[in-house]
């Protein structure tokens, strides 16, 4: 039996036929998959970011335009509207307002953040950040504790200490009349602040700046977090994979840099259960809460915090702790993110005040005196004494209101529930434009002024409630503020006192932001310090 030729030669036509028709097809599907839910906020009738690429969605923005982007966004769009991050769509709220809604009013219905966005190195699984309801409930009671009024008093002299540190750091500079680059310096201090505060340890970094390992591998790490890498993108375009990218390590922080840390953890985690009641600090309340050894008294000290913290929330009121024990990873998860929080957002922030004051000489004489009068009446700075600075407290209120640590925050819905005439589905994503609601001329006349005054009591009715979320919003919002308001105003207070800020020869007026959500100059804070007396 011969093959018919002629079927034969139909089979050949009929290859290419079938590999271009599936290879068509293969393409249409990822299409339709890439651009599924394109219409989403269409279909909605709420206004929408155009130009959504198939998988990448609006993403190239926050590579083109970065931290200030919402600005634009919302005078264009108005200030709730719609932008697919890949394939996901995503709202956004500028509106104070909503924004309320969505923080307090709604919080059930917004406890957790987006899951899955990035994925996250397994020694970082447990930080409070990405932890959810229950497993998050019990871990920030825990935390609360640690930075109630009480703990603050009782680290003053701490932090002063550091303090001490981190102005003989200007010296040198101050004697050879060079310029610095101020976030660095400030770097050493925040490190240094919560290695004594929160661990009870000594680790040097103002007296060994960049050799430090700690700030050496925390810096990696802030570094590795880049929209640029492939982890990011796997986590975005192929969220079911992200199992898989978990289990072979490959997160988005830095790999090295985050097993440093968790060694470093671990070793302090293992030498403090041997000395269990010396020290209490962060740690000593992490350890107490570890597995079943909670006794009685943690177990009022987690209860009556909660209540410290959400008593002027109506909404919040149920929102009772779940009381439970922390796991290990648990305990080494949060011991890190106290480290990395603690570090890069608050000398963030300070590199920003030192530069907003040596740009506005007025404020800083007219915050000099302030501090000047604060010593004579109080000799040192105290707890007591820091609260009583207003003005103190007004500069950094308008800095952080400038230059938020964060661009955005996001929640993830839980529940179908209203935001104004909006109707939010479960699942849904919301992002907070923190940085453009701070910068919107509508709820801050000439919003690009630094202005602190702003902040004084008697100014205080103009300021549209929930128009300044540098620290967030409602129960979830930044459970270490106390404590960075208070190492920002003793550092900033001790170092004032002793020198004047001035530009240099590379400083910037408007220095540019890097493209991320972290608020961080380009080319850093160029300044330099003249002595005082
Ligand atoms: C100037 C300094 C700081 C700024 C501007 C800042 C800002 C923020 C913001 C915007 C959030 C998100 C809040 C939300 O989604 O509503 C946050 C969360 C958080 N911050 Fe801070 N932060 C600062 C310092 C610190 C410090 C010193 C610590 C701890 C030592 C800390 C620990 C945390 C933690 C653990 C969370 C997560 C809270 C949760 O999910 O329940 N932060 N912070």
């Amino acid at each position: 039996m011969f093959p018919n030729p002629l079927s034969y030669s139909a089979d050949i036509v009929g290859w290419p036929a079938t590999i271009i028709t599936t290879v068509i097809l293969f393409l249409a599907l990822l299409y339709n998959r890439g651009t599924k839910r394109f219409d989403y906020f269409k279909k909605k009738g709420v206004p929408y970011v155009e130009g959504a690429i198939p998988f990448v969605g609006n993403m190239l923005d926050f590579f083109a335009k970065g931290f200030t982007m919402d600005v634009d966004r919302i005078k264009k769009y108005g200030r709730v509207y719609g932008e697919m991050q890949s394939t996901v769509p995503v709202w956004v709220f500028g509106d104070p307002n909503l924004v309320r809604d969505i923080g307090i009013k709604e919080f059930s219905n917004f406890v957790n953040h987006r899951r899955n966005f990035v994925i996250v190195n397994k020694e970082f699984s447990k930080a409070l950040t990405m932890v959810e309801d229950a497993e998050w409930k019990g871990i920030r009671n825990v935390m609360t504790p640690t930075f109630s009024s009480a703990k603050m008093k009782k680290i003053v002299p701490l932090i002063q200490a550091c303090a001490a540190e981190f102005v003989e750091q200007f010296e040198c500079y101050v004697k050879d009349k060079k310029e610095f680059e101020v976030k660095a310096i400030c770097g050493y201090y925040t490190m240094d602040v919560i290695a004594r505060t929160q661990f009870s340890i000594e680790v040097n970094s103002s007296k060994e700046g960049d050799r430090n390992e700690l700030i050496k591998n925390a810096r990696r790490l802030f570094d590795s977090i880049s929209l640029k890498k492939p982890a990011f993108w796997v986590g975005i375009l192929f969220p079911f994979a992200n199992g898989l990218m978990e289990k072979l390590d490959m997160g988005m922080m830095d790999n090295e840099s985050m097993k440093f840390f968790s060694s470093y953890v671990d070793h302090l985690f293992q030498l403090r259960t041997k000395e269990k009641g010396k020290q209490m600090d962060f740690l000593e309340l992490l350890i107490n809460a570890h597995d079943d050894e909670l006794d009685d008294a943690s177990k009022d000290s987690r209860i009556s915090a909660v209540d410290d913290t959400t008593e002027t929330i109506e909404a919040v009121k149920d929102w009772r702790v779940g009381k439970r024990a922390l796991s290990k990873l648990e305990i080494l998860s949060n011991a890190m993110l106290f480290f990395l929080a603690g570090f890069e957002t608050t000398s963030g922030s300070m590199c920003w005040i030192f530069h907003e004051l040596a740009h506005n000489p007025e404020a800083q004489e007219k915050l000099y005196e302030e501090i000047e009068e604060t010593y004579e009446k109080y000799g040192s700075l105290t707890y007591d004494a820091v609260a009583s600075m207003k003005y103190l407290d007004q500069v950094f209120c308008e800095t952080t209101r400038l230059y938020p640590a964060a661009q955005r925050t996001d929640r993830r819905c839980n529940k179908a529930c209203k935001i104004g005439d909006y109707t939010i589905e479960k699942d849904d994503i919301v992002n907070v434009a923190i940085y453009a609601i701070q910068r919107d001329p509508e709820y801050w006349s000439e919003p690009d002024e630094f202005r602190p005054e702003r902040f004084a009591k008697e100014n205080a009715d103009s300021i549209v409630p929930y128009s300044y979320l540098a620290f967030g919003i409602g129960p979830r919002n930044c459970v270490g503020q106390r404590l960075a308001a208070l190492e920002i105003k003793i550092g900033v207070a001790a170092v004032l006192r002793q020198f004047r800020f001035v530009p240099s020869e590379n400083s910037e007026r408007h220095p540019e932001f890097k493209k991320q959500g972290a608020c961080t100059p380009v080319k850093g804070i160029f300044l330099r310090a003249e002595r005082r007396i």
